[in-house]
């Protein structure tokens, strides 16, 4: 659905040093340099996935999804959403594009809402009929009724990025791009913008990929990261691969029926941080023992009551990433 391959971006900018006199020599010379801000990415997105897109403050992130949508043109490589490119055949691919930019509303500022809504529609030349039944569909989906006759000036946060999440859908797109769509939210509103993401992508079909720094977004919505950095791609694949890929220990805690007994043979694996009578806590290194392994080792040593596995946090292994 989403095929990116060898996508590169350099921008030209001005070349200059520190001091005045640099940068006035570079003014005059017109001196520039190349800057990479993607280089080579590669990747595939398959109808239905959800998948986030991190990685820290300058990685590329923002610069592949405007060419993901045809609002920058890339400097090599090529992307194809469903085999058309978004440059070569703009028209076509922007009617299967939803995009929401976190920090940019796409709505008029000093306009009611229902007024912006009906810009778009006339711009995507929605039939009127449909444009009533999917506007019936959002309002009960984002709530739309409490603010759509209200200026976009005077929103919440929270009710400006549905807003925008509506206006992204008002053409019912396949795809949706999303780049920090719960930025500077509060916890509340966070959540129901991240309750209606997941019914989007389960209910809906959507395919969506979305760029955050709020690891709680990825964590709670995300099977699939891919994350970039210095604007490679360092890692694709699974939250639970990359914690392995990391090595940060997972903790276990176990408490038996009756007091443990450890065989004076047994050889580790894996260690023993803490034990009193019934219960223990050991350390495990995902990316050398599997936690089934252990538990399989552990429930020789006496009757498992119960276990409670700790993975490492993943604000931490994202820091270790980056
Ligand atoms: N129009 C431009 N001209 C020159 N350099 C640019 C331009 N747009 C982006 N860059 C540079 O390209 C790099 C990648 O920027 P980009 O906005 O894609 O990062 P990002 O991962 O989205 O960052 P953030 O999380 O801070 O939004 C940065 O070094 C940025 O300064």
């Amino acid at each position: 659905m989403i095929e990116v391959q060898h996508l590169t971006k350099s921008f030209r900018i001005p070349v200059s040093g520190k001091g005045r006199w640099d940068k006035i020599h570079a003014l005059l010379t017109g001196k520039h340099e190349e800057k990479k801000a993607v280089h080579d990415i590669s990747f595939q997105v398959d109808r239905g996935e959800f998948v986030g897109y991190i990685g820290p403050n300058g990685a590329g992130k923002s610069t592949t999804i405007k060419m993901l949508t045809g609002i920058l043109h890339p400097s090599s490589g090529a992307v194809l959403i469903d085999g058309r490119s978004p440059h070569r055949a703009r028209r076509q691919v922007v009617r299967k594009l939803g995009v929401v930019f976190g920090q940019r509303s796409q709505l008029w500022w000093d306009l009611p809402v229902k007024d912006s809504f009906d810009i778009l529609a006339a711009m995507y030349n929605i039939d009127p009929v449909q444009k009533r039944r999917t506007l019936s569909e959002l309002s009960e989906l984002l709530q739309l009724d409490e603010f759509i006759r209200t200026p976009v000036r005077k929103l919440s946060l929270g009710q400006r990025m549905r807003g925008d999440l509506a206006a992204a859908m008002l053409h019912n797109p396949d795809i949706l791009f999303l780049d920090e769509p719960t930025i500077g939210l509060d916890i509340v509103a966070k959540k129901a913008i991240r309750s209606l993401l997941k019914s989007l992508n389960r209910d809906l079909g959507k395919t969506i990929l979305l760029t955050t720094h709020d690891m709680d977004d990825i964590e709670q919505l995300c099977e699939r990261v891919m994350v970039i950095n210095r604007g490679q791609l360092a890692y694709d694949g699974t939250i639970d691969g990359l914690r392995e890929r990391i090595g940060l220990p997972t903790l276990i805690k176990i408490s038996f029926a009756e007091p443990m007994h450890i065989p004076p043979d047994w050889s580790g694996g894996f260690t023993i941080v803490e034990r009193n009578g019934t219960s223990m806590t050991v350390q495990c290194n995902r990316k050398n023992i599997q936690a089934m392994e252990v538990l399989r080792q552990i429930e020789q040593w006496g009757t498992i009551e119960d276990v409670h596995m700790e993975e490492p946090d993943f604000e931490e292994v994202i820091h270790r990433i980056y």
